[in-house]
C-alpha cells in the first residue's frame, strides 16, 4: 500500500476542518482537544486516524487504540473510520470500551496477578448495588473497629461513590498511610476476588479496572507489549473519565512514546454521579504534556438553536465561547418552543399530531426523531405510542432492559450487526452496501488475508451459498419453528468461536454469552408480534419506529427533530436549582437536535418548581411557551 505523503493528505467524506482542528491533527505529541457539541470531535477522531494510518506515521505493524465509554460510542467510532479509511487499514483501528479494554487485559494476564488477587477462570462480573456496600461497609465496622482510623475512613465514606472514588482513586497493592483506608480497600477487593470455595470470583468493572492497571504497573513485559503495539491511543467523551480510568491510561500510557488524543466537553459532563472526574482534562493536560486546542464550529445543529444552546452553555461556563455554525436552518417558524399541556392525553395527542403532520410535509422518517426523557422511558412509553398509533406510527423504547443489556447496546453489537445483515439479505434484500460489509466482516471472521485470492473466493461462495439457503428457509412464513431454525443456522454460519477469535472484547469471559442471550430473547419477541418475515424484519430493526430514550443514552447522537419530554419536578426530582450536572443534562439533550427542538411540559406529571432555572433559560434564549388549546388534540 503506497502511503499518503501528510502534507498532502486530505479529510475525507466531508469538506475540511476548521484551522485548530488541523493543527492538533498534525501535531506529534498528546493533546486534548475540547469542543462544544456538534464541533465534529468523534469526526475529528475519525479524520486523524484516517490520517496516521493513510500517511505511515502509524506503521503497518502498529494499530491505533480509541476507548470510549459505552459500546454504541465505541461503534459510532468504529464505523466512522470504516467510512473514512480503506478496509485494509481500518482494520488496524481497534475500538473498545473502557471495560472491555481492561476486562482483556485482566483475562489474557491473570497469571500476572499475585495468587491472593488472582481471580478464577472463569469468573462473573457484577455490579455492586449501594446496599451491598452499605453492608461491606458495616461488616467491616464490626468485624475490624480495632484497626487503627478505620471508623474515620468509613466515616469519611459516601457508599454511592465508594467504588468510583474511593476504591477507583487508590492502588492495588501501594500501601497507604492510613491504615483503616488499606483495610478496606484490599477486604473489598479480596471479598470479591476469593468468594469461597469453587465458587467463581465475583468482579466489578471497577475491580476489573484494579486488578489491569496493577498488572500494567507491575509487569514489564505487558506494559511494553502494550505500548510496542498501540503508539497511538485517543479516547472520547473524556469528560466522562473516572478516577479509575485516567488512573489505568496512566499507568498504560503516561510517560511513554505513545501519543495519545482525548476529545470531550466539559459542558457536557454528566456522569460525575457515575464517578466521573471533574478536572479530567487540567490533570491529563499536565500529565501528558498535552497541548490543548478548541474547535469553535458546530456542524450539526441551525443557526438558531446554537445560539438557545449558547444562552445555557453560558449558565454552565460563564467563559464560554461563541460558537460558529455551517449549517443552515430547513424549516419555517420556530425553531424550538415549549408546549404546555394540562393531562397525559392532552400532551401525548397534541405531540402525536404534530410529529405526523410535520413528517408528512417534510418529508421525514420516524428515525429523523426522537423523544428523549430523563428517566423511566416506560412511563412515557405507553400514552404517546397509543396516540401515535393513529397516524399509523410507533415509538421503541431503545433504552429497555433486554437480560443483562439494554436495546441500544445490543444492537451496536458486532454479533447482532453480523445476525441482522444476514437476515436482510436472507429476505432477498439486494443491497450492494450490506453485501460488501457483510462479505468484508465474515472475511475478517474467517482470518482472510486481502492476499489470498483464492480463500477469499472460497469465503465469498460459501458466504452465497449460505445465503442462499437462507432465502429458502424464508420464503416458507414465519411461524416459530421456523424462526428457531433460521435463528440456530445464523449463529452457526457465524461461528461464535471465530467472532471469540476475531473480537477481542468476545475473547474472553461471558460478553457474548450474554448478547447471545439478549439477541435471542430480543429475536423472539419480534418473531413472536409479527406475521411475516418482512414486517419481523422492519421490527426488529426499528427502522420505521420513533427511538424513545434517555438523555444519558442520546449522548454522541443527533436528530433533525429532538422533543424533550418529562421538564418536571418528579422526573428531576433529585435537580436543585443551578446545579451543573443537571444544567449539562439539559444542554445534551437540546444539543442533540440538528433543526428542531420541543420541550414538552404535562403540568400532571409534576410542578415545575425546582426546574424552574430550565424554563428561565429557555425564556431568556427567547423560546416561546404555547398553551395546547384542547381544540387543537383529538
Ligand atoms: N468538519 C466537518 N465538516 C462537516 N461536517 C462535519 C464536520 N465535522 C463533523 N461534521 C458533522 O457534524 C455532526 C456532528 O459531528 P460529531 O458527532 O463528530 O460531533 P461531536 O463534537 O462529537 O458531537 P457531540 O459532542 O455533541 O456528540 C456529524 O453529523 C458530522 O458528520
Amino acid at each position: 500500500m503506497k502511503f499518503i505523503q501528510s502534507e498532502h493528505w486530505q479529510p475525507q467524506g466531508i469538506d475540511d476542518l476548521e484551522p485548530n482542528a488541523w493543527q492538533a491533527l498534525r501535531r506529534r505529541e498528546s493533546i486534548s482537544v475540547i469542543a462544544g457539541p456538534g464541533a465534529g470531535k468523534t469526526e475529528f477522531l475519525a479524520q486523524k486516524a484516517a490520517y496516521l494510518l493513510e500517511t505511515g506515521l502509524c506503521p503497518p505493524n502498529k494499530k491505533i487504540l480509541a476507548i470510549s465509554f459505552k459500546t454504541d460510542a465505541a461503534k459510532i467510532l468504529a464505523d466512522r473510520v470504516e467510512k473514512r479509511c480503506p478496509e485494509e487499514l481500518g482494520s488496524r483501528f481497534v475500538s473498545m470500551t473502557f471495560d472491555a479494554f481492561s476486562k482483556n487485559i485482566v483475562d489474557r494476564f491473570r497469571m500476572a496477578l499475585p495468587p491472593q488477587w488472582r481471580p478464577t477462570k472463569p469468573y462473573d462480573v457484577t455490579f455492586a448495588t449501594r446496599q451491598q456496600i452499605t453492608c461491606f461497609l458495616g461488616r467491616e465496622r464490626q468485624k475490624n473497629s480495632h484497626i487503627s482510623g478505620l471508623l474515620n475512613a468509613i466515616a469519611r465514606i459516601n457508599p454511592i461513590t465508594f467504588e468510583s472514588t474511593f476504591v477507583g482513586s487508590r492502588r492495588l497493592g501501594l500501601a497507604s498511610n492510613d491504615i483503616g483506608e488499606r483495610t478496606l480497600y484490599d477486604n473489598w477487593l479480596s471479598e470479591q476476588v476469593s468468594c469461597g470455595d469453587e465458587e467463581p470470583s465475583q468482579l466489578t468493572f471497577m475491580t476489573i479496572n484494579r486488578l489491569a492497571e496493577y498488572i500494567i504497573r507491575t509487569n514489564d513485559h505487558v506494559r511494553r507489549a502494550l505500548r510496542a503495539t498501540y503508539p497511538y491511543v485517543f479516547v472520547d467523551e473524556f469528560q466522562d473519565t473516572t478516577y479509575g480510568q485516567y488512573d489505568f491510561l496512566l499507568s498504560a500510557f503516561g510517560y511513554s512514546e505513545t501519543t495519545v488524543t482525548v476529545v470531550g466537553d466539559y459542558k457536557q459532563r454528566i456522569m460525575g454521579w457515575a464517578g466521573a472526574r471533574g478536572d479530567a482534562f487540567h490533570q491529563f493536560e499536565a500529565d501528558f504534556s498535552a497541548q490543548r486546542y478548541s474547535l469553535l464550529l458546530n456542524h450539526r445543529s441551525s443557526p438558531e438553536l446554537v445560539r438557545i444552546q449558547h444562552v445555557i452553555a453560558q449558565a454552565i461556563d460563564h467563559e464560554v465561547r461563541e460558537v460558529q455554525t455551517s449549517n443552515h436552518s430547513q424549516v419555517s417558524g420556530d425553531a424550538a418552543w415549549i408546549c404546555f399541556s394540562r393531562n397525559v392525553d392532552h400532551e401525548a395527542s397534541y405531540l402525536a399530531q404534530w410529529i405526523a403532520s410535520d413528517m408528512r410535509s417534510r418529508s421525514l422518517n420516524p428515525r429523523d426523531y426522537s423523544v428523549l426523557v430523563r428517566q423511566r422511558p416506560e412511563d412515557y412509553e405507553e400514552q404517546l405510542s397509543s396516540y401515535l398509533t393513529q397516524y399509523g406510527l410507533r415509538l421503541r423504547n431503545e433504552s429497555v432492559k433486554i437480560g443483562k443489556t439494554t436495546l441500544q447496546d445490543l444492537l451496536a453489537e458486532e454479533l447482532t450487526i453480523l445476525f441482522t445483515n444476514l437476515l436482510r439479505l436472507g429476505l432477498g434484500h439486494r443491497n450492494a452496501q450490506v453485501w460488501n460489509q457483510l462479505s468484508a466482516d465474515v472475511q475478517l471472521l474467517r482470518n482472510t488475508t486481502p492476499e489470498d485470492d483464492k480463500a477469499l473466493r472460497q469465503v465469498e461462495r460459501r458466504l452465497a451459498l449460505f445465503i442462499s439457503e437462507l432465502k429458502e428457509l424464508m420464503r416458507q412464513s414465519l411461524t416459530p419453528d421456523n424462526a428457531r431454525l433460521v435463528f440456530e443456522r445464523i449463529i452457526t454460519f457465524i461461528d461464535l468461536n471465530d467472532l471469540r477469535k476475531t473480537f477481542a472484547r468476545y475473547a474472553t469471559g461471558d460478553l457474548l454469552e450474554i448478547n447471545l442471550t439478549a439477541l435471542e430473547e430480543f429475536f423472539t419477541n419480534c418473531v413472536d408480534t409479527q406475521s411475516s418475515w418482512e414486517n419481523f424484519l422492519e421490527e426488529f430493526e426499528g427502522t420505521n419506529q420513533i427511538p424513545l430514550m434517555t438523555i444519558h443514552k442520546s449522548k454522541g447522537l443527533e436528530f433533525d427533530t429532538t422533543i424533550f419530554m418529562g421538564i418536571d419536578d418528579n422526573a428531576w426530582w433529585s435537580y436543585r436549582p443551578g446545579d451543573s450536572e443537571g444544567l449539562s443534562t439539559f444542554f445534551v439533550a437540546l444539543s442533540r437536535a440538528k433543526q428542531r427542538a420541543i420541550f414538552s411540559y404535562c403540568q400532571q406529571r409534576g410542578q415545575r418548581a425546582n426546574v424552574a432555572d430550565f424554563y428561565a433559560l429557555l425564556e431568556a434564549a427567547g423560546v416561546q411557551e404555547y398553551v395546547i388549546p384542547p381544540s387543537v388534540v383529538s
